[in-house]
């Protein structure tokens, strides 16, 4: 095993039954992902659609009709328009600050509601939009119900899981990620063709059947024993327990003793987000903020709006938009599928790691594929069938790499490695992280590509060797580990003990920051 990769030898192993009633509950609570993964598939596609445009970005309009260069490198490209498109990210940001406040103090499922309510109407203000002010009064709604989603349903569903199979349940929040982006996608393909002009309207208001789903979905759920205690219901937080253990009073006793500890501690924390700045969570911090910025520089969603250009251009012209579905969708599902198997099995570091060299593989393949046949002029060329073929095989490998790699575990690890006292604020600073660099790719990729050219594949293949670097050497594996326990990976990491307070106790007195 690498220099970051030991599995602490004595840990507890809590007992737990996968019960129907915890398999429900991540499973319903992790549909929050839908929402999210809906609106970075369904975006895309509205915003290239005419009568979108011309009826509220009429400039964009008329200037794309007379756009006629050839360069598939240097697309038209208009700020405003994908400042449309990324304000959502920049809103989902700023909320998952109050995100972390409510999941705190109100508790995990609240906030799942409240996400799913101020999704919905934002997505019933966009369908139903008459002006430009009404759709972003809607856009910034979605950007809202995302960030308290995003911030909530990692946390609910690492709290809920047993131990062992913390990180298949965790990674079904991803799984409907894709799910959403592929329904999007299908969405945008054949709105136009049954609705015509009014398409815009359908693909933007199918966004209220995933929020109606995650709000009917909070309501029946409960909440996580953590979060239980945490609001001071000790009793309910014991039968919660009980219920998605599927054991009695006397069996779930440790696993109970060891929430009301890490409750009590987190209760004397008065400010979360002073406290996580201390010394001994700097390990954690730095999780916090690289893995969800690494997973953004990997380059995903380049590819993932890249891909219909880049298909039209290579000779898919009819079909492109169907084809890149199935790439950047059904590819996407398969592959986050694999993780779900894979992370309780062989660890988070081996997916990491494995799906770090794959993507960087086929980052470079790619750079030298296109850059050999459109140069640095763009121009597009007509290209052998077997020649584009192996295009699509290269970008599909890359996808699935990283959809059993970066990105379930760029939701799950951040969840699993706070202690309880800093934990909502740490997963705020993760969904901040994530939504900024989501916002800086989707803003600046045009600008990018028209700059770098095929080197933006290289560009990405150069982090993706660097945040893999980071991986083997700073991330140590948490497979396995119950998350109450999780100090004691840091403590005995090669590089991370050197910050961590002499013994447990430490953590008790020292609270009352
Ligand atoms: O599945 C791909 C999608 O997954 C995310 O990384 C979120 O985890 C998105 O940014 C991306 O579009």
């Amino acid at each position: 095993m690498g220099a970051g990769g030991f599995v602490a030898g004595d840990v507890k192993n809590y007992p737990g039954k996968v019960t129907r009633h915890v398999v429900n509950a991540c499973v319903l609570g992790a549909m929050g992902g839908l929402i999210f993964g809906y609106d970075l598939g369904i975006s895309g596609g509205v915003t290239s659609m005419a009568p979108f445009l011309n009826k509220f970005f009429p400039d964009v309009y008329r200037k794309e009709a007379l756009d006629t260069s050839t360069d598939q490198y240097c697309k038209f490209n208009d700020m405003g328009l994908t400042l449309f498109t990324s304000s959502l990210y920049l809103a989902a940001l700023i909320a998952s600050f109050g995100a972390s406040y409510i999941t705190r103090t109100s508790g995990r499922k609240r906030t799942m509601l409240l996400g799913g309510i101020v999704f919905f109407i934002g997505a019933a203000l966009n369908a139903g939009a008459v002006d430009l002010s009404m759709l972003i009064a809607g856009r910034i709604l979605l950007g809202v119900g995302v960030g308290f989603s995003t911030q909530s349903v990692p946390l609910y569903v690492s709290e809920m899981a047993p131990q062992k199979h913390r990180g298949a349940f965790n990674i079904v929040f991803q799984l409907a990620i894709t799910i959403g982006i592929f329904i999007a996608n299908l969405v945008n393909y054949l709105t136009p063709k049954i609705a015509g002009n009014q398409a815009w309207r359908y693909s933007l208001g199918g966004a209220t059947i995933p929020a109606a789903l995650i709000c009917l979905s909070a309501l029946k759920l409960d909440d996580t024993p953590n979060s239980l205690l945490e609001q001071g219901k000790a009793e309910k937080a014991r039968e919660i327990l009980r219920k998605i253990r599927g054991l009695n009073d006397k069996e779930i006793e440790s696993e109970f003793q060891d929430l009301v500890t890490a409750s009590e501690a987190a209760k004397q924390v008065e400010h979360p987000w002073t406290r996580i700045l201390k010394r001994q969570y700097r390990p954690q911090l730095t999780m916090a903020v690289a893995i969800p910025f690494f997973q953004q520089l990997t380059g995903m969603n380049v590819v993932m709006f890249y891909a219909p250009v880049l298909l039209q251009s290579i000779g898919f012209e009819s079909n492109a938009s169907l084809l890149s579905t199935v790439i950047t969708g059904a590819v996407n599902i398969l592959a986050t599928g694999v993780s779900i198997y894979g992370s309780d099995k062989s660890g988070r570091r081996s997916l990491f790691l494995s799906g770090g060299a794959v993507m960087f593989v086929f980052q470079v393949a790619l750079a030298v594929l296109i850059g050999s046949k459109f140069g640095t002029s763009g121009d597009v060329i007509a290209l052998p069938r077997w020649y584009a073929g192996i295009v699509v095989a290269c970008i599909c490998l890359f996808v699935s790499a990283f959809a059993w790699s970066w990105g379930p575990l760029g939701w799950l690890v951040p969840s699993e490695i706070f202690p309880l006292e800093i934990r909502s604020a740490g997963q705020s600073i993760t969904v901040a992280v994530n939504m900024l660099f989501t916002f800086f790719i989707a803003q600046l990729f045009l600008a990018m590509l028209c700059h770098f050219k095929f080197g933006l594949f290289i560009f990405f293949a150069i982090f993706v060797a660097i945040m893999s670097t980071f991986i083997f050497f700073f991330l140590p594996e948490t497979m396995n580990i119950p998350i109450e326990e999780m100090s004691k990976v840091w403590k005995q990491h090669w590089y991370w003990r050197r910050f961590m307070p002499e013994d447990d106790d430490c953590r008790a007195l020292d609270v009352m920051v």
